[in-house]
């Protein structure tokens, strides 16, 4: 049976083989190989014919095993480890090759699960059971992230539901990066009043949309717009609460203006943020006027928990 991998190709000075090839197997990647390039080095202007040896290294991991958010993680630690070896930061790249087959077999692996006390994630095709005590929040994620594996993804919707226990229905959310829409359906199937999901990747928002429909939720109960925080501040709402789980860096230069879809007693969910990054987003968020209510973390990743007020 095939299946999609993903191909990742670092370019490296060829001090840093070791360490690339050790963050890479314990990143999971199997069949690592070093090529050795020399490149022109184009920047050093003083000494035209100075080359500059650098090393390919390639490697691949099953598509199942990895989502873009660890691929934008250890490029991350890849930087660090450049970093701490004084050395110029290494390049990586990524893209997925062989499609055959990929989503019989994906299919295959994605089981129904239950995500905080109330969800059960449902893939689109496999019925679920009729006597079920939990919410059944049905997707298909198509190429969209937020299948509820990622842990990332887990931490925001158990966030959603502590932050709705006892007033979803008074509750307006947007919803920043919505990718399969998993968050938003899943404050609205908690009893939310409305949703704004945007993603400024049309391929989730369309998958957005459809899984609106699979879980029948009413057209105007989830708005889904193409685009990011502009198209929040368009449509002239102000949320009660904000869920965005994308990297850090881009929460980053987003957070600056969460102040003008949200009012003084509003919180937000913040995830996609690797704990190392953690100080950097707590600066954020304190600099812009919002408190840290609490931080939760699993794998190598953390959530925040914060809100406007102070108290
Ligand atoms: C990690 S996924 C999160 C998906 C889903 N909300 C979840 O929690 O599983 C991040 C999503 O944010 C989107 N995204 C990235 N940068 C963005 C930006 N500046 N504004 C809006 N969406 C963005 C990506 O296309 C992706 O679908």
């Amino acid at each position: 049976m095939s299946n999609r991998w993903w191909e990742i190709v670092v370019k490296c000075e060829p001090v840093m083989e070791e360490s690339v090839f050790w963050r890479l197997e314990k990143f999971g990647c199997s069949g690592t190989a070093t090529e050795i390039k020399i490149w022109e080095n184009e920047n050093n202007v003083e000494s035209q014919s100075a080359l500059n040896e650098q090393i390919l290294i390639r490697t691949y991991i099953p598509e199942i095993s990895t989502q873009l958010l660890d691929l934008a993680a250890l490029s991350l630690w890849l930087e660090q480890d450049a970093k701490l070896l004084e050395v110029s930061t290494p390049e990586a790249k990524w893209h997925l090759i062989d499609e055959e087959d990929w989503a019989t077999n994906w299919k295959q692996h994605w089981q129904p699960a239950e995500i905080g006390d109330r969800f059960l994630i449902y893939p689109a095709w496999e019925t679920p059971p009729e006597d079920s005590e939990k919410i059944i929040l049905k997707l298909d994620p198509g190429a969209a992230f937020g299948t509820g594996t990622h842990p990332t993804t887990q931490l925001c919707l158990e966030s959603v539901e502590m932050r709705l226990y006892s007033n979803a229905e008074t509750q307006t959310i947007a919803d920043l990066g919505c990718g399969s829409g998993i968050l938003s359906l899943g404050a609205v199937l908690l009893g939310a009043k409305k949703a704004y999901a945007v993603d400024t990747d049309a391929l989730a928002t369309k998958t957005c949309r459809s899984n609106c429909q699979l879980n029948e939720i009413e057209r105007n109960s989830l708005i889904v717009a193409d685009g990011s925080i502009e198209k929040l501040i368009e449509s002239g709402e102000i949320f009660d609460g904000v869920v965005c789980n994308i990297l850090a860096d881009v929460i980053v230069e987003l957070f600056p203006q969460f102040n003008q879809i949200t009012h003084d007693k509003s919180w937000a969910i913040l995830s996609g943020i690797l704990i190392s990054q953690a100080d950097m987003i707590a600066d954020v968020v304190e600099q812009n006027g919002w408190t840290v209510a609490a931080l939760w973390k699993r794998k190598d990743w953390c959530c925040f928990n914060i809100r406007r007020s102070e108290y």
